[in-house]
């Protein structure tokens, strides 16, 4: 009879498995599925006693469902908005995520980001390459002084903080709205609380997002916000897909009211061939085409950073088959 217990890395992850079976393999066997869809999960996961779940997949009900001896869902990031926590919780499954890794890293990419948008770096790059205005300064790029110009963020927590800290390094002046955070982190960052989103919006020079995605923020940045922000202005969202309404972004995009918009997630990832957002960052007819810079949900990510991740997701699996007690229970 087989004692050791089975532990199935749902997405992203493949072989080898050195960080996690460095941790787990004196107790656990370690299986990679890559799974595309919850589909491929049929048959696989039903004997798990733990399971790690990435960013690609949706974890929901019916997965959950699936899990007949499971001691813990863990999300080897941050975000775990993918999961039913709700599903969980009534099963008795505890779902654990890992929020101290990457932040500097999301924070580095967000701020790299906004800085290459309003130094119009990226632009002149993608325009000198297609041949499309002279040597030196193209009158259509906007180019942006950064000092004393708002960064504005929205969320500000681990990474809205770095991404603050980085922000007053290149002399721009921060502020954030973040309903939750205690009063005095203001004072104590040097940084401009402000109570309303509209606020914060329309006095923003650069807006980055930083909060969970959660049925408050879903869809939070859509049509009607973008048209608070002053024209010529710039948008980052390195957070959740689903907190902006992208078609809106390359909308106000191609109208000027941002002049730049820096992507790293979409709603749906990877993104359907036929969405808008693809067809216009493709296009280069389109208003939007080199204003729109896009990454494959990689804010997080480097060597380190995945080591870091993975290592501590894998002993939060080894603590719930331990029966110790867990670290960072979210459900
Ligand atoms: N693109 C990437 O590679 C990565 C993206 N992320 C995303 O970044 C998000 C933030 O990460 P952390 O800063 O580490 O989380 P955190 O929990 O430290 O900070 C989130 C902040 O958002 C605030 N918040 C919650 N609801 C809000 C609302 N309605 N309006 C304004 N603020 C609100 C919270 O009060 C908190 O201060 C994660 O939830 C995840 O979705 C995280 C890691 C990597
Ligand atoms: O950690 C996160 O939330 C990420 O988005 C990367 O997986």
């Amino acid at each position: 009879m087989n004692n050791r217990f089975k532990v199935v890395i749902t997405d992203l992850i493949t072989e080898p498995l050195d960080a996690e079976r460095g941790v787990l393999d004196e107790v656990a066997d370690v299986v990679a599925l890559d799974a595309k869809c919850e589909a491929d999960l049929i048959g696989q996961i039903e004997d798990a006693d733990a399971v790690m779940v990435y960013h690609y997949l949706t974890f929901s009900k019916s997965s959950v469902d699936r899990l007949k001896q499971c001691r813990a869902i863990v999300r080897p990031g941050v975000g775990y908005d993918a999961i039913d926590l709700a599903a969980a919780r009534q099963r008795g499954i505890p779902v654990c995520n890992v929020p101290d890794y990457g932040t500097e890293e999301v924070a580095d990419s967000a701020v790299a980001m906004a800085v290459s948008l309003a130094r119009g770096t990226h632009l002149l790059n993608s325009r000198l390459r297609r041949g499309v205005g002279q040597w030196n300064v193209d009158q259509a790029t906007p180019i942006a002084r950064l000092r004393g110009r708002r960064f504005g963020i929205i969320g500000c927590g681990r990474i809205g903080t770095a991404a603050a800290l980085r922000a007053k390094a290149f002399g721009l002046e921060v502020a954030f709205y973040d309903p939750y955070r205690p009063d005095g982190l203001d004072k104590a960052l040097g940084i401009r609380r402000i109570e309303r989103l509209d606020e914060l919006l329309a006095t923003s020079h650069i807006v980055s997002v930083h909060c969970p995605l959660t049925e408050e923020t879903r869809g939070m940045i859509a049509g009607p916000q973008i048209a608070r922000m002053p024209r010529g202005s710039f948008l980052v969202n390195t957070a959740r897909g689903g907190i902006v309404d992208t078609v809106a972004v390359v909308e106000a995009l191609a109208s000027g009211r941002l002049a730049g918009a820096g992507i790293d997630v979409l709603e749906h990832e990877p993104p359907p061939h036929d969405s808008p957002v693809l067809a216009a960052w493709r296009d280069p007819n389109h208003a939007a085409h080199d204003r729109l810079l896009l990454n494959p949900h990689t804010a997080y990510y480097c060597d380190e950073g995945c080591e870091e991740f993975r290592t501590k997701g894998a002993k939060e699996v080894l603590r719930a088959l331990l029966g110790e007690p867990l670290r960072n229970v979210v459900n």
